[in-house]
Formats: structure tokens, C-alpha cells, sequence
């Protein structure tokens, strides 16, 4: 399939362009029926691509500048202990979900990365040869097809992240690595600082955060990765893909602590109206590759796009059917629901749960990683 991209992603990035990533898929096709929690591995890329199409077609449509493979845990070890799809491999559902996102990333001037995120392996071994083995099958699905660029999500120790960015850097593509940690860094205690210089030095050119906690959280963690960097005088473009939800009470294992994880966290779902302030806080941080994770369904990657349409120049084609801060209610025809057709009130709403007797905090567990 022909590539039409316009300009690849340092290109965009190298010219102060804001790039508006894509969301969670694993979590949202669970929620669809097409993910089995627990396992979270990504064969209906193989087994149902409608459902996988449909999904990068909407977070398109909602402004996404690249569109990630659906290749989460796709590494032959993690499909093996899942045992969830015995006739299918890995290689497989590699290529199958690269043909998806160009598919749709052609649909658009959209890009296409294809991503890796940890192993069992690493867990398991810690063995240097054997991660990167690994690595290297994954990324050779991906150059079989046609690729943009390459990211490492989902990595809570830095040293498995290097060694990933080390492999990928030898397809020659340009590498984006995001680590799933909190602002006291790695599971190591590797603090944002260290990691980040760390995955530069190993190459990548895009670092940042990942999933695990909630947006503000997300920003405090790359803010401080831009610290190690300015320290260490190195450069790099700063991305983030934070959760859908509120976690303000987590702490190093993120939303997975969480009680209600992963089969009910509804109450803690973002509003566009949070992703909105969310994104100025991003953006005057100074990061420019701008997404979501677990979480982010395509009317919160719209959201993005909407806060930085100035910076951008344009909106996306999801907005045909929003007006900005609630402006379509202008013409409802109950007057309290008019007078609702304004910015001020909706940044300003405490929004209610409806559920009386739950708290707003839960109590996460602290044995994340043992
Ligand atoms: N890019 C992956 C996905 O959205 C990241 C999952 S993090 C658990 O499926
Ligand atoms: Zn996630």
C-alpha cells in the first residue's frame, strides 16, 4: 500500500509542529469485546480487523496525527503465557495490525508507528540478549511492512526501555520512548531525570510518558525528564499519553493499585473538558507530541485537537458535529440548557458521580512490583 504522509515525524516535530497522538485501544476494544482483560493482547488484529479499523478511524477523525499499530503486548513470550490465541503468532498479528493503521493512516495525512511495550522476559530473565532477541523479531514484522517511525511504550524499568531503543534504532527509523512511570521514576528508583537521559543517550529522539496515571501526573513526570535533559545538555522532543482517568491518590504502580481497576473505573473517566486543560498544561510544558492512553476514547483525542486548533491552524473532522465549549446548545430549546453553551461553565462544573455512597478516593494497594 502506497505511503502518502506529507513529512515524517521529526520533520513535523524539528519544525515546532504540535503532533496530537492517538488513545487506548487495548482498554477500549475490552470494553467493545474484542480484548480479553488480563491477557490484553492484541490478536483481533487478525481475528476481527473491522473492529480494529474502526477504532484508529475514529481517533483520525478526531485529529490523531499518527496512528500506533494495535501490537500491544505482541511479543512471542507474552503470547505464549497468555495462551490466549494458540493459532495465531505473533508475526501475524504484526503485520496484520501494520496493514490497519496504514489503511487508515492513508485516509488522512496521518503517520504510522509501529510499537513495542515490555516483556515477560525482562521480568523473568533480565537477560540482555534474550530481551533484545525479542525486540528484534518484533520490530522485523514491522519492516516487513511500511512503518514511519517506531515507539517503545509501556516500560516501567529505564534498562529494558534502552535496550529496546537500541534495537529499534537499527532499523534506522526514527524512535519514540515512553516509560510508564510516576514523578518518583522508575521501578528501580531510576528518578524521570536519569531515564530520560539515559533512553536519549540510547538513541531515542522522542521521550516521554506513557499510561499508569492521570494527565497532571503525566505532565509533573515529563517536566521533570526535560530537567535531566536540560542538565545533561542534551535535546529531544518531549511526548506524553497519559491516562483517560483520575488517579490523584496512586502511587508508583498507577491505575493498577487501584480497586476498581480495570473493570471499573468508569467513574473516574476524564471529561473533554478535563482533557482541555490537560493539553495548555502539556503544551506549556513544552511537550509537542500531545495523546492519550487507557482511557482516552476519540472525543478526548477531538478535545486535544480543539485546545490546540490556534496552534495548528485548523480543527478536525469530528468537530463537524461539536461546537466549541458546548456553542450546539445555543439552539436547545430548554433556556437552562442554553445558557449551558458557554466556556465558563463548563470549565468551571464540578461534575457529580450520581453514586452517593462512594468515596472520591480509594485506597491503592502498594505492592505494585512484588
Ligand atoms: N498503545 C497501547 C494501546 O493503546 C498502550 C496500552 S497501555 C496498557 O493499546
Ligand atoms: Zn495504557
Amino acid at each position: 500500500m502506497e505511503n502518502k504522509k506529507s513529512k515524517g515525524i521529526l520533520e513535523r516535530l524539528n519544525a515546532g509542529e504540535v503532533v496530537v497522538g492517538d488513545g487506548g485501544y487495548v482498554m477500549q476494544l475490552e470494553r467493545r469485546g474484542y480484548v480479553k482483560a488480563g491477557h490484553w493482547t492484541p490478536e483481533s488484529a487478525v481475528e476481527h480487523p473491522e473492529a480494529v479499523r474502526q477504532l484508529h478511524r475514529e481517533f483520525l477523525r478526531a485529529g490523531a496525527d499518527v496512528i500506533q499499530t494495535f501490537t500491544f503486548y505482541c511479543s512471542e513470550d507474552k503470547l505464549d503465557i497468555s495462551g490466549n490465541v494458540p493459532n495465531i503468532t505473533g508475526a501475524q498479528i504484526n503485520e496484520a495490525a501494520c496493514d490497519l493503521a496504514r489503511e487508515v493512516a492513508n485516509e488522512g495525512d496521518a503517520l504510522v508507528a509501529g510499537c513495542v511495550s515490555k516483556t515477560p522476559c525482562y521480568a523473568t530473565s533480565r537477560s540482555e540478549t534474550d530481551v533484545k532477541a525479542i525486540f528484534k523479531k518484533q520490530m522485523d514484522d514491522f519492516l516487513k511492512k511500511d512503518i514511519d517511525f517506531l515507539i517503545v511504550e509501556f516500560v516501567d524499568h529505564v534498562e529494558e526501555a534502552v535496550w529496546a531503543v537500541e534495537v529499534l534504532k537499527t532499523s534506522g527509523k526514527p524512535v519514540g520512548a515512553t516509560l510508564c512511570i510516576s514523578p518518583h521514576g522508575d521501578m528501580e528508583g531510576v528518578p524521570p531525570g536519569e531515564c530520560a537521559v539515559r533512553l536519549v543517550r540510547a538513541g531515542a529522539d522522542i521521550v516521554g510518558i506513557n499510561c499508569h496515571l492521570d494527565p497532571m501526573t503525566c505532565v509533573r513526570t515529563v517536566k521533570l525528564m526535560k530537567e535531566g535533559l536540560e542538565k545533561a545538555g542534551l535535546k529531544a522532543h518531549l511526548m506524553i499519553q497519559p491516562l483517560g482517568f483520575h488517579t490523584p491518590e496512586c502511587n508508583l504502580g498507577g491505575y493498577i493499585s487501584l480497586p476498581e481497576y480495570p473493570f471499573a473505573m468508569e467513574s473516574r473517566a476524564m471529561t473533554r473538558w478535563d482533557v482541555h486543560k490537560y493539553v495548555r498544561e502539556a503544551y506549556n510544558a513544552g511537550i509537542r507530541y500531545i495523546g492519550g492512553c487507557c482511557g482516552f476514547e476519540p472525543y478526548h483525542i477531538r478535545a486535544i485537537a480543539e485546545e490546540l486548533a490556534a496552534e495548528r491552524g485548523f480543527l478536525p473532522a469530528a468537530s463537524e458535529k461539536h461546537g466549541p465549549w458546548g456553542a450546539a446548545l445555543e439552539m436547545h430549546t430548554k433556556p437552562w440548557v442554553r445558557a449551558r453553551a458557554r466556556r465558563e461553565y463548563w470549565e468551571n462544573l464540578l461534575p457529580a458521580s450520581g453514586r452517593p455512597t462512594c468515596p472520591s478516593m480509594a485506597a491503592p494497594a502498594d505492592n505494585y512490583g512484588k
